[in-house]
């Protein structure tokens, strides 16, 4: 039996080898570069919307603190007025006319009079009448060392935790200090400005605007949202994590599969934004949901690309596994080809030279072969050629070579074989092709033979001179009658 030796096949599957071996890996590496990729223009991203949030609440306290002095100077300016009013009065509280003092400032402020008791005399707003502020201590000292200073003084914006009220006074204790003359800028008027001026407002456009933000947050000490129109007291837990990155002064990531929750600290300032708490936390959620999308598309492309480069690559395998067939086989009777035998017995004839050692070839015609295609048809002498040819070849030894010279004709190459023993041989082969037979039309069956001539490679011989000794053989062996085995000269 022969099989073809690997020498001869030196590109076998390099195209295959070539998908598997650099394509496929190729795939992989661009796949997680994609997927690195994707991970860090996410990474950029976010970075890019917390500059931007800082940078906008950043603007926010800017802009507050030029409020602050706008209040400030409008308060003075009030605070002046007030006190021509109460020289203009002839000094007596009881004779100003608030509510057209309160007109002149457009109804922007409330006015008050405090007595030197500490006592809520005047006011524009009836409820506060009669308010003694000496309940709180604190406030009472800080009225009274404006009272003893005797200059005007205008208070920092501030807000009421539980109402979320902004309010913002003014105070002008008169020459003789009996009286301590007040404005309050209206909770409203304020609360107009603060509106326009909303970090949460600002976040919440922030998070419409951009695909990846669900929410942006900004929570104070006291646990609440920090809002300057209508604050909202935050969950438990929010604020425990407000505190730990306070406390810890450093950034928490909480990461869901399809959420990435931030907390980062806001540091204080010292403008409005802080209302008393020194930093707040900046809570930000992120929508991860269309990064795990392209990543998960990513790797379907990746792999639907290493699926096709293996379908390919066997296609390829199974392609170039046919040709190679063909390349070396006979497509009939299943053995070498002459193309690729005589290579063969080339490579055979360079080795018995190289080693000196003998070489024996048979070239092999089948007997009357014309008869059996006249008789049977050509489909019937095909199968007859590859019966022999197929019964010829299991009975060679592994090193033997045989191939198909043509039409009804075979060679055999011996190496190694002196002219006796392939003698011996080759009329066995001759015997066992007499006894080969081939059913035909179930009933029938076809008996062929073959002749042969035999030769032994001489010194420097070509296979194209040794084949031709060996053909003049083969002619005597037709020539004395057929079925023999005739030994060239
Ligand atoms: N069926 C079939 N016939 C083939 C093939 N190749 C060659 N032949 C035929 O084989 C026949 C050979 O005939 P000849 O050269 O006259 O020899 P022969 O009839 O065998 O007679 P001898 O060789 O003198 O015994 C021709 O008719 C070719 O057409 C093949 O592949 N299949």
């Amino acid at each position: 039996m022969q099989a073809a030796p690997n020498k001869a096949t030196p590109s076998l599957y390099r195209i295959t080898r070539l998908m598997l071996g650099v394509f496929i890996p190729i795939l992989i590496l661009i796949g997680v570069f994609n997927g690195i990729r994707m991970s860090s223009d996410f990474e950029k991203m976010i970075n890019q919307v917390e500059q931007d949030v800082i940078h906008s609440l950043q603007l926010i306290d800017d802009a507050l603190e030029i409020l602050e002095k706008v209040f400030d100077r409008q308060m003075l300016d009030g605070l002046d007025e007030f006190m021509q009013a109460y020289h203009a009065s002839g000094e007596s509280p009881r004779d100003l006319d608030l509510m057209a003092l309160k007109g002149r400032f457009n109804h922007t402020m409330d006015v008050y009079i405090i007595n030197s008791k500490g006592i809520v005399e005047f006011s524009t707003i009836e409820q506060d009448l009669g308010l003694d502020l000496t309940q709180w201590a604190d406030f009472h000292e800080y009225l009274e060392t404006i009272r003893a200073e005797g200059v005007p003084v205008v208070d920092r914006m501030s807000r009421e935790t539980l109402t979320g009220l902004f309010r913002k006074y003014g105070y002008y204790p008169t020459p003789d200090k009996e009286w301590i003359l007040e404005l309050g800028i209206k909770p409203e008027v304020i609360a107009e400005y603060m509106k326009k001026l909303d970090p949460v407002q600002v976040g919440r456009r922030i998070a419409l605007s951009n695909d990846v933000i669900d929410s942006i947050r900004i929570i104070d000490r006291l646990g609440w949202e920090l809002s300057m129109s209508n604050p909202e007291q935050i969950e438990p837990f929010v604020l425990a994590r407000a505190n730990r990155v306070r406390e810890t002064r450093q950034s928490l990531e909480l990461v869901n599969w399809n959420t990435l929750t931030r907390y980062i600290l806001q540091e204080n300032r010292g403008h409005m934004m802080s209302f008393g708490a020194p930093d707040q936390v900046i809570e930000l959620v992120y929508n991860r949901t269309g990064l795990i999308t392209g990543i998960v598309a990513n790797i379907l492309v990746t792999l639907a690309g290493i699926i096709v480069s293996l379908i390919l690559g066997y296609w390829l395998k199974t392609v170039e596994e046919e040709l190679r067939k063909q390349a070396i086989y006979d497509g009939l009777t299943g053995v070498f080809n002459r193309r690729y035998g005589m290579s063969l017995l080339e490579i055979e004839i360079n080795k018995a030279s190289r080693l000196n050692s003998p070489l024996s070839c048979l070239l092999i015609d089948i007997d009357n072969f014309k008869k059996i295609n006249d008789s049977y048809g050509h489909d019937v002498g095909d199968q007859v050629l590859s019966k022999v040819a197929t019964e010829l070849n299991q009975t060679l030894r592994a090193y033997d070579v045989f191939f198909r010279y043509g039409g009804e004709e075979f060679v055999i190459v011996f190496p190694g074989l002196s002219l006796e023993d392939a003698k011996v041989c080759s009329d066995r082969i001759r015997q066992l092709c007499a006894q080969v037979s081939i059913s035909v039309d179930n009933d029938k069956s076809i008996q062929t033979t073959l002749s042969a001539g035999l030769v032994l490679l001489n010194q420097n011989e070509t296979s194209k001179d040794l084949l031709k000794r060996a053909d003049m053989a083969l002619y005597e062996a037709k020539e004395g009658g057929r079925n023999l085995i005739r030994i060239a000269a």
